[in-house]
């Protein structure tokens, strides 16, 4: 079929959300296959993780693409600097999890995000395991199944028990005692529990573009704000680091009074 000329960014959402589902029958069926969530190698793959499922879900999704979207890009390792039409694809990702089966393990997602003009216009994360569609166009909200997506409310300090045991960059962020660190995985599903409001502030140092391409317009559209780990500039998607918090801190509240719950995915 043709590309939709009314809505063309539209129509590529919906053909996102159409490939996620599919991608992810594929993924969870593999599951069952000790040869399809073995690690592959790869040139990359000494620093990358890459099953033969990652590789079957990304000729899918290309393939796809290239056929309804042709004029479209399909990326995994750049934001497009022109204004061509990019998709931002993670065929898998929390691959390890996925590869190192952890029993009854969610934390694995299909992603995708769509960038013009080095915008991202719109993103679609599915779980399959759990059966959830995370989505978000540029200034029409965020949702999960069809619900709306609300970040947190919260913004004072909370009771806790713990301190955060991170490195300095974090503590020079968020600075004060938090409820929990978590790091299990998943950069996608990471900033989605953001957007949803389930955790405060997901950070992570030595992240690509495609972890976070997707997931990046959830959290917007959710309510939340993402910003570089000095606290200080704009998220930058290609500078391997983010944060993705429900709001921002003031300076004076950075040092004082401002307490989200932490995932940390370098712990
Ligand atoms: O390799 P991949 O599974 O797509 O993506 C990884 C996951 O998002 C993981 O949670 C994060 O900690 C890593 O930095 C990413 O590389
Ligand atoms: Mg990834």
């Amino acid at each position: 079929m043709a590309e939709q000329s009314h809505d063309p960014w539209q129509s590529a959402m919906d053909h996102a959300v159409a490939v996620a589902r599919k991608a992810g029958e594929m993924v969870r069926a593999a599951l069952q296959v000790q040869d399809k969530c073995s690690p592959v190698q790869t040139k990359t793959s000494a620093v990358d993780l890459v099953t033969e499922t990652d590789q079957e879900v990304e000729r899918l999704i290309i393939q796809s693409v290239k056929s309804k979207f042709p004029s479209h890009s399909v990326v995994r390792r750049a934001l497009c600097a022109h204004y061509c039409p990019t998709w931002i694809i993670d065929p898998i990702d929390g691959t390890t999890n996925f590869s190192f089966v952890v029993e009854g393990t969610r934390l694995w997602a299909c992603a995708s995000g769509f960038a013009v003009n080095q915008q991202v216009e719109w993103g679609v994360v599915y779980s399959a395991i759990e059966d959830k569609m995370y989505t978000a166009r540029r200034g029409r909200g965020a949702f999960c199944n069809g619900r709306p997506l609300q970040v947190s409310p919260q913004t004072g300090q909370r009771e806790s028990p713990y301190r955060c045991p991170t490195d300095s960059s974090l503590r020079k962020v968020l600075s004060l005692p938090v409820h929990g660190v978590r790091g299990a995985g998943s950069a996608a599903l990471n900033m989605c529990a953001v957007a949803a409001g389930f955790v405060e502030v997901y950070y992570e140092t030595g992240i690509h573009v495609w972890d976070v391409a997707a997931a990046s317009v959830i959290v917007t559209e959710a309510g939340g704000v993402l910003f570089d780990t000095t606290g200080e500039g704009a998220v930058d998607l290609m500078s391997r680091t983010i944060v993705a918090a429900n709001n921002k801190p003031s300076p004076r509240e950075s040092s004082s009074s401002w307490t989200p719950a932490v995932q940390d995915n370098n712990i």
